[in-house]
């Protein structure tokens, strides 16, 4: 496909989320209706279109709208870049009109803080308030696609086995600081999904900060742990790897569908609830539901979709699951709130209403993980039951 062929089919999946569809979605019906287009020209569009998507409020101001169109013309004026091709022939975009000819000729217009950084305008002041000075470096990153991180299981193999395995496949990998189980991949990235590592389970795809929020309640946890909120399992699977009797719960027991294949690939044993969790537990994770404010470099949907009446809804459940796993919690046990969250209002100021209201706990730790560190952004508060 030529770049503007390119184009056209960002702009088309583009609408097709404009109109209500999930990204994703979208990506699969263009994908499903194009056999003519090559493994390089799908992921070039789904570069462009997560591009815009990540950018929808610069682009939109500087394109000229929130269409398709203009969040195409948007991105290649910020970039400097000038639209080959568009000639409406063959699967080509339309011709320039007059005025969107003009538009990509002017000078770029300066833009308030809000769309230079791509930030809902409501989400300033909650960022301002978390972050501090990090804030705009922070909300820049995440105008950006995150890098792709492995978790190694160290049941089955080393870091360093790991890397040196991945080499020999075309995959280059490095050991990530934020963790002793992450590596960074740097270069080959296609290539992963049908290797060996990841199928025979000496990897999994797991992002840094998910890994290093699973290991540092693993520093403090003993015993059996409940993983509350499991989900897909990635930090079920993290704390089974590092050796823990781990069973997984979740509200809607069909997102752990995948865990037993998951956990049978990585050599690993996890109970899986089909029901509610009872009994009293040496230590619970609660990796709780969020607005994902530190992960929307890789969700950036999410962040356009994020409004007031979520953030309290998700305080409301957040709040409950507290409540709920303390009631799980054995004396002297531990107890680790987690969110991929930023912001103060899902984070410091839940456990601050949590301790206010349940006597006998006291706080081990709290832990801000930020992208400026690497991974997502990431809190975890490790509480113990006196
Ligand atoms: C952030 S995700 C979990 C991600 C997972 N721990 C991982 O590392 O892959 C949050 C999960 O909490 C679940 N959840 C939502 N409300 C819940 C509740 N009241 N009790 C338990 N789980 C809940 C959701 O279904 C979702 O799977």
């Amino acid at each position: 496909m030529k770049p503007a062929a390119r184009e056209a089919a960002a702009i088309e999946i583009l609408e097709s989320w404009r109109e209500g569809r999930a990204v994703e979605a979208a990506l699969t019906v263009w994908g499903r209706a194009s056999r003519f287009a090559g493994s390089g020209d799908r992921e070039a569009v789904r570069d462009l279109v997560f591009g815009a998507v990540r950018r929808f409020r610069s682009a939109s101001a500087l394109g000229g709208g929130g269409s398709g169109r203009a969040l195409m013309l948007g991105q290649a004026r910020a970039e400097g870049r000038r639209l080959e091709g568009w000639t409406g022939e063959g699967h080509a975009p339309v011709a320039l009109s007059a005025a969107e000819a003009a538009l990509m000729d002017a000078p770029l217009p300066p833009l308030t803080r809000g769309e230079a950084l791509d930030c809902p305008e409501w989400l300033l002041p909650a960022f301002d308030a978390a972050l501090g000075g990090a804030a705009d470096p922070v909300l820049s990153l995440m105008r950006d696609r995150a890098p792709v991180f492995l978790r190694v299981n160290r049941a089955k193999a080393s870091r360093e086995a790991v890397i040196a395995e991945l080499a020999a496949a075309g995959i280059e990998a490095r050991a990530h600081p934020l963790a002793e189980t992450a590596l960074e991949v740097t270069a080959g990235t296609r290539k992963l999904r049908n290797s060996a590592a990841l199928s025979e389970g000496r990897v999994e795809l797991q992002d840094a900060a998910s890994q290093a929020v699973a290991l540092d309640f693993a520093a403090v946890a003993s015993g059996p742990v409940l993983d509350y909120c499991a989900g897909g399992g990635g930090k079920a699977l993290a704390l089974a790897a590092e050796g823990f009797a781990v069973t997984a719960h979740d509200a809607e027991p069909r997102r752990m569908s995948d865990l037993p294949a998951r956990a049978g690939r990585a050599g690993a044993t996890i109970e899986v609830l089909a029901g509610e969790a009872s009994g009293r537990w040496p230590a619970i994770l609660a990796d709780a539901p969020c607005s994902g404010s530190g992960s929307w470099r890789r969700a950036p949907e999410a962040k356009w979709a994020f409004t007031p009446g979520r953030l309290a809804e998700l305080n409301a459940v957040q709040a409950q699951i507290l409540r709920a796993c303390a009631a799980l919690t054995a004396p002297g046990g531990v107890l680790g709130y987690a969110t991929c969250s930023l912001l103060r209002e899902e984070n410091e100021e839940r456990v601050a209403a949590f301790l206010a209201a349940e006597p006998g706990w006291q706080v081990i730790s709290e832990r801000r993980l930020s992208p400026l560190d690497g991974g997502d952004g990431f809190y975890l508060a490790l509480l113990r039951r006196g």
